[in-house]
């Protein structure tokens, strides 16, 4: 069959851009083995909250090399209280010095923990800048990558790292992970939240989201006043800053990345998921929390229970927005950003992030902001076609048989016959287990994910998947987003969604940081109302389309999928601002129009190539 060949190469291709399972972790432990051992060392009290060199500290840590504490940049809007609500919630005249670095500086102080080093044992930094660049990201994927920005007075993008002043210690822990350059959300990004603006961004997987909205807060907190704690039960803990996301592991990824940033800058992060034991996540609360990063009904359970205050929160992020505030999730992220005690928008700094923002969740969203500025940043395999589509058509009792063959084909193609990993979508929880169940029948090593699983199954299955011990996951919607899994060379839609965004998200997990990867549908009868959004979505993407699904696609309406202002051409997501309708008042979006004032008049469109 033509189809396989080509795929079979592509395939090959693919596997050998992403061999080595699990190396990124590796080559952070490669880099920082030279501080040898990884005993607990005692840190007497006077020596905590310092570098872990053996030089003394650096004053750079505690006084800023690169002081930008400019006026209007990195003015967030917090740091000089401007009514009532800050004065009441006592950070305003907190301890830390006004204006440069002094907010924090070093590791934790927090009583009896010593902060554990998340690269790894890699206590000398030296050793890592030696490493240079993480050379398997190739930058230049993204070199024509089209960027869109709505707004007033958008600050301008950077090209560098060095061209903000995030701080010292955060700056080493950006050196630490080997980014050398920001990607273009971040370029974007991070300027526009450093000057505290809100930010709703859509920006296509794998192009650093996570980072775009962690720099800024930890360097916020790091340059903020210490705070004050209001006076409330003992046993309440105020964060300063709340990033949620929707899925348990998404959230323990993001708090892993987080912790990676924030190492020995004296900023907290802390994770509350679903699922696990919730009094080991209080044990973790009370020994100090700057950061919360948690899923939303674990969220309720701990504000119900008045152990967490969102009070004094500073920013607020919610990744996978547009997911966060669909029909599932709606209430809850409501009832957390509205209802409980939550500075208004406006006080707090808010950024909505996702690769996807049909226009009516922006609607729903523009509640929370407040003068925000839109960013678009390319669409899943735009014109880089780092994802490779490929869409097939099969009959569903034939599908089994079409999988296994293109199984057997990866591995006749894959690097010493090995399997390269491959993440295959389903709709059901019960499609999951029996389909991981014949595979592994079949002598395919497979593992699955989904929401029957118990939490620990789930993360045994993500361990075992990431490891290459079951190089096959057969996954729900639960994996669909965010999950960062290096190496994933293949996603098989088995079945495919019914909606082409979350088809944006599932093919997001291969072709990730400038990677290249593929991606392969099981199309039939039953997914006609896709036909229309895959074929367009494909057409954008360069992608070749069958000529029966462009049939398919002309016959069929798309109902749901053809989601107006969605796509928005080369975009994941178009700011709906622009639509004409809110443009001639747009009274049906806003009940009250609070959120609408500052973008009326000066509002602006620029569109511009990631580089310029
Ligand atoms: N500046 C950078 N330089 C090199 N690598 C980077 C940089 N920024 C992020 N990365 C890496 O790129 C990968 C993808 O990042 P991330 O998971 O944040 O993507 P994302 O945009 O949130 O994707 P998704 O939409 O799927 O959630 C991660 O492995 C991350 O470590």
């Amino acid at each position: 069959m033509t189809t396989r060949t080509s795929w079979a190469d592509l395939a090959a291709n693919s596997a050998a851009e992403n061999v080595g399972v699990g190396s990124s972790s590796d080559s952070n432990k490669a880099a920082g083995s030279a501080s040898g051992g990884g005993r607990p060392v005692y840190v007497p009290p006077h020596l905590r909250n310092r570098p872990p060199s053996a030089d003394p500290p650096a004053p750079t840590s505690t006084a800023p090399a690169l002081s930008n504490d400019r006026p209007g940049q990195g003015g967030p809007r917090w740091a000089a209280p401007k009514n009532d609500y800050n004065n009441r919630s006592g950070y305003g005249g907190g301890g830390g010095r006004p204006g440069g670095w002094g907010g924090r500086s070093g590791g934790w102080d927090r009583g009896r923990d010593r902060e554990v080093n998340p690269f790894g044992n890699d206590d000398d930094a030296e050793q890592v800048f030696g490493e240079q660049e993480n050379t398997s990201i190739n930058f230049d994927a993204y070199e024509d990558i089209p960027v869109e920005t709505s707004g007033d007075n958008v600050p301008p993008p950077v090209n560098t790292f060095a061209e903000i002043d995030l701080g010292e210690a955060l700056n080493l822990n950006i050196r630490r992970c080997k980014y050398v350059k920001p990607t273009p959300v971040q370029r974007y990004t991070i300027p526009i939240s450093l000057a505290g603006r809100d930010l709703m961004a859509c920006a296509q997987t794998g192009s650093g989201k996570t980072a775009a909205f962690c720099f800024p807060i930890i360097s916020g907190i790091m340059r903020g006043p210490v705070p004050q704690k209001p006076v409330r039960g003992a046993r309440t803990v105020f964060p300063l800053a709340l990033i949620l996301s929707p899925t348990r592991e998404l959230s323990m990824q993001i708090h892993e990345e987080a912790r990676k940033f924030s190492y020995q800058t004296g900023v907290k992060v802390v994770v509350a998921y679903g699922g696990a034991p919730i009094n080991q996540q209080l044990r973790e609360l009370e020994r100090g929390v700057d950061i919360l990063v948690a899923t939303p009904g674990r969220l309720v359970d701990l504000l119900e229970r008045a152990r967490v205050s969102l009070q004094m929160i500073r920013y607020l992020a919610l990744d996978e927005a547009d997911r966060m505030l669909d029909m599932g999730f709606e209430p809850q992220i409501r009832k957390i950003v509205q209802q409980m005690d939550m500075p208004p928008p406006g006080v707090r700094q808010t950024m909505l992030f996702s690769a996807t923002f049909p226009r009516e969740i922006q609607r729903l969203a523009s509640d929370f902001l407040a003068n925000y500025i839109f960013l678009a940043v390319g669409r899943v395999g735009s014109s880089t076609d780092l994802i490779v589509q490929r869409v097939e058509f099969v009959q569903e009792s034939d599908k089994r048989s079409h999988l296994m063959d293109l199984l057997h084909a990866q591995r006749a193609n894959g690097a010493q016959g090995k399997q390269a990993l491959t993440l295959v979508f389903v709709e059901t929880k019960k499609g999951a287990d029996s389909l991981e169940h014949w595979l592994c029948m079949n002598g395919f090593p497979a593992t699955t994910i989904h929401g029957d699983r118990s939490q620990q199954e789930r993360e045994q299955a993500l361990r075992s998947f990431k490891s290459g011990a079951t190089p096959i996951l057969v996954a729900t919607d639960v994996a669909a987003r965010g999950l960062d899994i290096p190496h994933v060379a293949h996603v098989v839609n088995f079945d495919l969604p019914n909606d082409i965004d979350d088809y944006v998200h599932r093919i997001g997990r291969t072709g990730r940081a400038g990677k290249t990867g593929l991606a392969t549908a099981f199309f039939n009868d039953n997914n006609a109302s896709l036909a229309k959004s895959l074929a367009d979505l494909m057409q954008e993407a360069n992608q070749e389309v069958p000529a029966w699904l462009t049939r398919y696609a002309a016959r069929s309406f798309g109902g749901r999928n053809r989601r107006p202002g969605g796509g928005g051409g080369r975009f994941g997501g178009r700011d709906f601002r622009r639509d004409s309708s809110f443009n001639r008042g747009g009274s049906d979006y806003y009940g009250g129009g609070s959120n609408a004032g500052g973008y009326g008049g000066g509002y602006s469109a620029n569109v511009a190539s990631a580089w310029d």
